[in-house]
């Protein structure tokens, strides 16, 4: 595609005068200018250090044909006429970015029927959920999440939960060649601050629930619900918005709706469009009777806890309209079994004497749903193992201290990924929610944390290890290393 027709898809781009880089044939889209290869289109976006415009002359150099920077950046530096002419400023950059991406793969969010899942907890749950619902019709449903990007014939580790909008247009468009026919997508905070997903047009937009995380990045809760209400404007939904009325910044988004266009869900409210009675908590699943705006049924699912029913309602409510039959959705819930890092069991063996699960919570209220799902099927004490992520909300951090300690028999405060802060204060922010009445065991090594829970443990106990789930790494510093909870509970079983 040539500079010239690409540019045109862009509004809000001042087009420069006639010069011989609108010819060039554009051969791909780069906002990294350390990765810019020749043919490229770099795209300078702001980001949280940087504007990332002002590095268009080493984007440049290795060999872009033309940079779409800020006005500011394009400004910034005193250039040649050469560079000039391929320097593109725009008023806009994050607008500019998404509609060139969308552009230059040829619009492959229009070619999908889109589902967004957007909340604090249950995204990756909940879309996994929505995927495998809309497969059993026929399996063409593409997935983009924490876990991975996923889509018949193809799956890729993800490295973040809502792709950047070069990525995730280049994902879409992939789908669509596959021949996809549904795209279900978690939508992160951050992807809509920033605008990741401009651009794709939802038929289903999902809220899960709003609790406190990413206070590091969001000025304060009001600002987080903000971006995330956002998935429920115009331009990003266009057909049913499916929200949790127990949540009650799901009742604002409620509120703020037309009442036609919202499926409210609840698992124990009967004014809401999708609810749930008679219900059986056990140990290896939950039933009971599904009401919904295509009629009442009974069903069971392996999932297990509260608010796993929660995620259920929102699945169900998502396929329903998309156009599956009620009865096919039903029949097919009892397969599915869980999402991996989600209520995980590790079980080495039929005489295993503790029972171990490994979980994803890394916020405050998603520790408490653990912790109470999991109580009434531990025989006698529950260890959890826990910490929080460096770099990330601090103020989370007591409270995650304090539910452990009120909630857990016995607390075990570990690290979690701690980036770049010092392990030994994260443990200290945590340790400041802990009344001093309650005395956790402090373990800043996590292999050796996880190894203390399960060698401690008497018959009856059950060890919950939360926080990395499906993690199979361990971010130390800027250091990477492989580890995985799974792998050291296993271990650590197997000395038992
Ligand atoms: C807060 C956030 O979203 N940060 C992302 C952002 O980093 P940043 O804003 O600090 O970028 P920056 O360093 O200021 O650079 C700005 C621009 O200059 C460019 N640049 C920079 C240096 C250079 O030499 N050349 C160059 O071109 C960069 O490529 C970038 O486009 O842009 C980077 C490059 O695309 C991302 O890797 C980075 O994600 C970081 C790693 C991250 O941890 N993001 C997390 C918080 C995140 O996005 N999480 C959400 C939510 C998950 C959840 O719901 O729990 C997600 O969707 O994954
Ligand atoms: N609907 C829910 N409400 C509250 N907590 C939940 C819900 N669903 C899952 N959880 C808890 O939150 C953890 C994370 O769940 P999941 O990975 O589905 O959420 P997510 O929104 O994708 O998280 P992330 O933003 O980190 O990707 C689970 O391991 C579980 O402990
Ligand atoms: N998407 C979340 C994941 C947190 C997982 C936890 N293990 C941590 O590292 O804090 C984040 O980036 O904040
Ligand atoms: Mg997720």
């Amino acid at each position: 595609m040539k500079l010239r027709e690409l540019l045109a898809a862009v509004p809000g781009v001042m087009q420069p005068p006639s010069h011989a880089a609108l010819e060039s044939e554009v051969k791909g889209l780069t906002t990294n200018s350390l990765a810019c290869q020749p043919g490229d289109l770099f795209i300078g976006m702001p980001g949280t250090r940087v504007d990332g415009g002002e590095f268009w002359p080493s984007a440049i150099a290795s060999g872009a044909v033309a940079a779409l920077v800020s006005s500011t950046a394009a400004q910034k530096r005193p250039h040649t006429e050469a560079e000039a002419a391929c320097v593109i400023p725009a008023s806009d950059m994050v607008q500019a970015c998404a509609q060139v991406a969308a552009a230059f793969y040829d619009y492959p969010a229009q070619k999908l029927q889109l589902v967004g899942v957007t909340g604090t907890n249950g995204k990756t749950t909940t879309t996994h959920l929505i995927e495998f619902l809309l497969n059993q019709a026929d399996p063409s449903t593409a997935l983009f999440g924490t876990l991975y990007a996923r889509w018949p014939g193809y799956q890729k580790t993800a490295a973040h939960t809502t792709p950047f909008a070069i990525d995730l247009q280049q994902n879409l468009a992939a789908a669509v060649a596959a021949g996809c026919e549904y795209g279900v997508m978690e939508v992160s905070s951050h992807a809509l601050a920033q605008g990741r997903v401009l651009g794709c047009e939802f038929e289903v937009a999902v809220f899960t629930n709003l609790t406190q995380d990413h206070l590091d990045f969001h000025r304060d809760l009001e600002d987080y619900f903000a971006a995330k209400a956002l998935l429920f404007s115009p331009g990003y939904l266009k057909g049913r918005a499916i929200i949790n009325q127990d949540d009650a910044y799901g009742r604002r988004l409620i509120d703020q709706l037309p009442a036609e266009q919202v499926w409210s869900y609840s698992t124990q409210d009967s004014n809401a469009d999708l609810w749930t009675s008679d219900l059986i908590y056990e140990a290896n699943g939950v039933s009971g009777t599904l009401h919904t705006p295509k009629g009442d049924i009974s069903f069971r699912s392996p999932l297990v806890g509260q608010f796993n029913l929660a995620n259920l309602l929102a699945a169900v409510g998502t396929a329903l309209h998309l156009g599956l039959e009620l009865e096919t959705i039903v029949a097919a819930l009892p397969q599915f079994v869980g999402v991996p890092g989600r209520m995980e069991r590790v079980q080495i063996n039929d005489g295993q004497d503790i029972s171990v699960i490994v979980d994803y919570a890394h916020t405050p209220d998603s520790l408490e749903n653990l912790l109470k799902a999991a109580r009434p099927f531990i025989k006698e004490r529950m260890i959890c193992v826990f910490g929080c992520g460096g770099d990330r909300d601090r103020t989370k951090r007591p409270q995650m201290g304090k539910i452990a300690a009120d909630l857990a028999d016995l607390a075990i405060v570990t690290s979690d990924n701690p980036r770049t802060e010092d392990p030994e204060r994260i443990l200290q922010d945590v340790l400041a929610g802990i009344p001093t009445t309650v005395k956790p065991l402090v373990i800043c090594d996590r292999a050796e944390a996880i190894r203390t829970a399960i060698l401690e443990a008497k018959p009856g106990d059950g060890v919950l290890i939360a926080g990395k789930g499906h993690e199979d790494y361990q971010i130390l510093g800027t250091e990477k290393i492989h580890f995985d909870d799974r792998e050291q509970a296993r271990a650590a079983l197997e000395l038992r």
